[in-house]
């Protein structure tokens, strides 16, 4: 863009690009009747866990990123699979997440740069989104993801049962009035440093109508006002101080939920801070917190996992000729042997409850 020499705007803005609107990007790619009533059903399914009058264990699993849709919906077969065997006491959610929060900066999610070159498609990085949500959806799993940029719910988010507001966004208010009037139940991390007062405050703010700058379906700017999301609850990931996944810890968020006059729904990253960002940990994460739920800590809902075709993960920015296929590009994850052992051991512990 030419630089006025009076201008006081834009100086910093190489170009302005277009997008499709959300309702034009919906209808070309378009759920079905059967899709949208199964995602009415999931989250439903997911309201009446964190409320407690479903007493399975919602896990949140799979990769840390989307980055190959061909490996991942391999991935998502496998994990349906898994999901059908163990639905009797784990609800399986897969995780899709396409856009990536950095500490600093990195590859920021398919949406952003779905060619992995640095090219920054986004129409084409919203398309693939959809269609991979799709494609997971007939394998018959629900899906959950982060939501971070403010306007990518518009895209996408009628295809979703289950969002996070991530650690780096719990404290920020854009978030929170975006999460009031999302349609499906969100889980709202501890901040990086490992605070979970800002995840209840977040909850409080989400559940209250709010209105705030967004876009409509057409894609304007405009004013939206919310009703609020009552289906809010709190995830544990650790912190720069370290794990929050003990007894004690758990009971410390719960106290924190119930002081504030919030349903206690606790789910566990098992993930992040809370595995020092070491995958192989997860699973003893994971077996830790089965048995706190076997031993009666009720306001454990659930939990969050890692987890793609093969254990570990490699750097990225490497030539795409280079990638290893099935194994992440962003944080470490167990692979698929790891990951269904490890499920189906909770769900035949987790029977003893049933
Ligand atoms: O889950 C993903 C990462 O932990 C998060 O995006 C931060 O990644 P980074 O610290 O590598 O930027
Ligand atoms: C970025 C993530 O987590 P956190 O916000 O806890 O760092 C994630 O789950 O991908």
């Amino acid at each position: 863009m030419q630089i006025h020499p009076h201008q006081t705007t834009d100086i910093n803005v190489e170009t302005f690009g277009p997008l499709p609107s959300p309702a034009g990007l919906c209808t070309e790619i378009p759920a079905s009747d059967a899709n949208e009533e199964f995602i009415r059903q999931s989250r439903e399914n997911i309201h009446q866990i964190i409320f407690g009058n479903d007493s399975r264990h919602l896990a949140i699993v799979g990769p840390c990123s989307i980055h190959d849709t061909e490996a991942g919906l391999e991935y998502a077969e496998k994990l349906a699979g898994l999901a059908e065997e163990v639905k009797d006491q784990i609800h399986i959610v897969m995780r899709v997440y396409f856009e990536k929060p950095r500490t600093t900066v990195g590859w920021k999610g398919l949406i952003m740069d779905p060619r992995l070159d640095g090219s920054c498609n986004l129409p084409e990085g919203l398309r693939k989104a959809r269609k991979f949500l799709l494609s997971v959806l007939s394998t018959g799993l629900p899906t959950a993801t982060e939501f971070l940029d403010p306007i990518t719910p518009q895209f996408i988010a009628d295809l979703i049962s289950w969002a996070a507001i991530g650690a780096r966004t719990t404290e920020s208010q854009t978030h929170r009035q975006m999460a009031s009037g999302l349609s499906m139940p969100i889980g709202f991390k501890n901040t990086t440093a490992g605070a979970v007062q800002p995840a209840v405050n977040a909850i409080k703010a989400a559940s209250e109508r709010q209105t705030f700058l967004g876009i409509d379906p057409e894609g304007h700017a405009c004013s939206v006002t919310t009703k609020g999301n009552p289906n809010c609850h709190v995830i544990l990931r650790g912190g720069s101080s370290g794990e929050n996944y003990s007894a004690e810890h758990v009971s410390a968020a719960r106290a924190a939920l119930e002081k504030a006059s919030l349903p206690p729904a606790i789910l566990v990253d098992c993930s992040h801070a809370n595995s020092s960002k070491k995958p192989e940990r997860q699973p003893d994460v994971f077996r830790n917190i089965i048995e706190q739920r076997l031993n009666g800590e009720s306001a454990i809902i659930g939990s969050m996992i890692e987890s793609n075709l093969k254990e570990g993960n490699q750097s990225f920015p490497r030539p795409l000729s280079d990638l290893e296929r099935g194994v992440s590009i962003t944080d470490g994850c167990i692979g698929w042997e790891t990951t269904a052992e490890t499920l189906r051991r909770a769900a035949d512990r987790l029977s003893k409850l049933s």
